[in-house]
C-alpha cells in the first residue's frame, strides 16, 4: 500500500462541536507532509486520531492498513511502536540526562540488552549532532538543542511514521533551520513518513514534498510548496503571505463597529 495513512470521510468533535468534517487526506510512504492551518483550525487533533488517543464519530483512518479506531488496546499498543511523536514544544524529562531522556522509549518499549541500548542510544544523538551532551540534564542545554534531544527520543525505535507537532515553535532562526533539515534528512535517511504540523511557511515548504491547508475543520487547498506558492485561492495567499486580513477575518464575529460606537450600519 503506497499511502502509510489514509483517512477518508472522518469527522470528529469534541461532545457537540463539530472539530472535522469529512475529511480525506493521503500520506504516502518516504514522504514528508505538512498541515498547515491557523490556531485552532484541528490539525493537532488530526494528529491525535492518527495516534488513536481520541476516536472519529464516523469514517475511516488506517495506518499501515489497519483502521485506527477498530483497535483494541494491545493491537493499539503495538501500532504505536511504528510511531513516532514530537509533542508541542518537545517536553523532555528535566530530571534525567539527555541520554536517559532518548533511551527511555527503548527500556520503555523493547528488551534489549543494556550494551545495545547505549549504542542505539549513541547513534540517534550522534545524528541530531548531541553525542557529546549525552550527559547533561535538559536544564544545561539550550532550547534549540533540548528540541533536538526531543527528536533524538521520536527516532529512538526507527518508527514508520513520524508526528512533529510545532516542531519550530519558539525557536530562534538558526535553530529552526537546523531543525526543519534534520527532520527531512532523518526521514530519508530512516526511510520513513513524517507529518509535520505547524503553521511556519518558510520552514515547512523548504522540506514538505506536499501540503494540505486546514481550515475550520476542512481541507481547503493541497498541493506541493510550489503550487501552493502560486495559488490564488484566498485563503492560502493569506496564509502563505502572511496577511492579516482575508478570509480569516482580523476582527472576531460580532457586532460592526459602527454599531458598538452607536452609529448604526451592518458589519
Ligand atoms: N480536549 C478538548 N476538548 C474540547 N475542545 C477541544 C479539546 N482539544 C481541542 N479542542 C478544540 O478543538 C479545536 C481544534 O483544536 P486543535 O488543537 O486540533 O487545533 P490546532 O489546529 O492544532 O491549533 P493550534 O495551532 O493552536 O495548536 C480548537 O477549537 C480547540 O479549542
Amino acid at each position: 500500500m503506497p499511502n502509510i495513512v489514509e483517512i477518508r470521510d472522518l469527522h470528529f468533535g469534541y461532545g457537540d462541536r463539530p472539530i472535522l468534517s469529512g475529511l480525506r487526506m493521503d500520506f504516502p510512504r518516504g514522504k514528508v507532509i505538512a498541515v498547515m492551518g491557523g490556531s485552532g483550525s484541528g490539525k493537532t487533533t488530526i494528529l491525535r486520531l492518527i495516534g488513536g488517543q481520541l476516536r472519529p464519530q464516523s469514517g475511516s483512518l488506517t495506518v499501515d492498513g489497519q483502521n485506527v479506531p477498530d483497535l483494541n488496546t494491545s493491537d493499539l499498543y503495538l501500532l504505536r511502536r511504528k510511531m513516532g511523536m514530537l509533542f508541542q514544544n518537545g517536553a523532555l524529562f528535566t530530571d534525567m540526562t539527555v541520554f536517559d531522556n532518548v533511551a527511555f522509549p527503548l527500556h520503555e518499549h523493547t528488551n534489549l540488552p543494556e550494551e545495545l541500548i547505549r549504542d542505539l542510544v549513541l547513534l540517534k544523538l550522534n545524528a541530531v549532532g548531541l553525542r557529546n551532551a549525552a550527559r547533561l540534564k535538559p536544564a544545561e542545554i539550550s532550547g534549540g538543542m533540548a528540541r533536538r534531544v526531543a527528536l533524538a527520543r521520536a527516532i529512538a525505535l526507527d518508527p514508520a511514521l513520524i508526528m512533529y507537532d510545532e516542531p519550530f515553535a519558539g525557536l530562534d532562526p538558526i535553530s529552526m533551520g537546523v531543525t526543519a533539515n534534520l527532520i527531512r534528512k532523518l526521514n530519508d535517511a530512516l526511510g520513513s513518513t513524517s507529518i509535520l504540523v505547524s503553521h511556519d511557511v518558510n520552514e515547512s515548504f523548504g522540506i514538505a514534498d506536499y501540503v494540505y491547508f486546514l481550515s475550520e475543520g476542512k481541507i481547503v487547498a493541497q498541493g506541493t510548496p510550489d503550487e501552493m506558492r502560486a495559488s490564488q485561492d484566498p485563503y492560502v495567499k493569506q496564509f502563505v503571505h502572511a496577511e492579516a486580513d482575508g478570509p480569516v477575518p482580523f476582527h472576531y464575529p460580532g457586532r460592526s463597529l459602527a454599531e458598538d460606537v452607536g452609529l448604526g450600519g451592518q458589519q
